[in-house]
């Protein structure tokens, strides 16, 4: 299980990595207006990304949502899982670890009732895999076990798509995948 879910990561971010700068920015740009184009609740509190490496870039989708009065965080690593602190445009950012940045530790935190959540691998039934540390599992784990049941949007270029992502009884499926080409509707 663990090696397959290696071998489909290893597979997906070579794709991923093998995308020129202009067809990145392209597909960023239109993963961005599909994100937007959902019907995402009023104020609704969403949590978004930072790239690292060669993620889809979701900086302008995170401006244009604080606009419309949505509450955006971005992912922090602390030591008991991932918090999510609230971020406006234009807000100094931290260094929070594995190249991520985000705000500091004097900014809100936010309840994500929708996560647009990274991934290295998805598949067409909701499977997703991140970079192997559990982290989003866990904190979608942590929300359940308050009560929160968060809209799970996995945030994917199209050639990180594989068969099959071996899932575990911790992993949770998405309720939506969103790529520059589809968006993929699972609950
Ligand atoms: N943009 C972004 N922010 C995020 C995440 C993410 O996946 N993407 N995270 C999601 O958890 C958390 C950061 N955690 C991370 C944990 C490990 C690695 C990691 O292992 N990176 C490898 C490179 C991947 C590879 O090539 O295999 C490394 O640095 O060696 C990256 C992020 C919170 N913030
Ligand atoms: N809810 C959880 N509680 C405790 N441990 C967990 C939980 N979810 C995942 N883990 C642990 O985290 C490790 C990595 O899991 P997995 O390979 O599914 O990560 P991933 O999906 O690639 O990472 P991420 O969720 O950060 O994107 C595993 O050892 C797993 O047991």
């Amino acid at each position: 299980m663990a090696a397959e879910k290696a071998r489909v990561r290893k597979l997906a971010l070579g794709r991923r990595d093998g995308i020129d700068p202009v067809a990145r920015a392209e597909g960023s740009a239109a993963i961005s207006e599909a994100v937007l184009a959902l019907d995402l609740a009023p104020g609704a509190a969403i949590s978004a990304f930072l790239p690292i490496l060669s993620e889809v870039d979701l900086t302008e989708t995170i401006a244009r949502l604080d606009e419309r009065g949505h509450p955006v965080g971005l992912p922090v690593m602390v030591k008991s899982g991932l918090v999510f602190r609230r971020v406006r445009p234009g807000d100094a950012l931290v260094p929070l670890g594995f190249g991520t940045r985000g705000p500091g530790p004097d900014a809100p935190e936010i309840i994500p009732d929708v996560l647009l959540m990274p991934l290295t691998a998805f598949d067409r039934q909701g499977g997703r895999v991140g970079y192997g540390r559990g982290f989003y599992d866990r904190a979608v784990a942590d929300l359940r076990a308050a009560g929160r049941f968060p809209r799970l949007i996995g945030i994917a270029f199209s050639v990180q798509e594989v068969a099959a992502v071996p899932m575990e009884p911790h992993d949770a499926p998405l309720d939506m995948i969103v790529t520059e080409r589809n968006v993929f509707r699972f609950a």
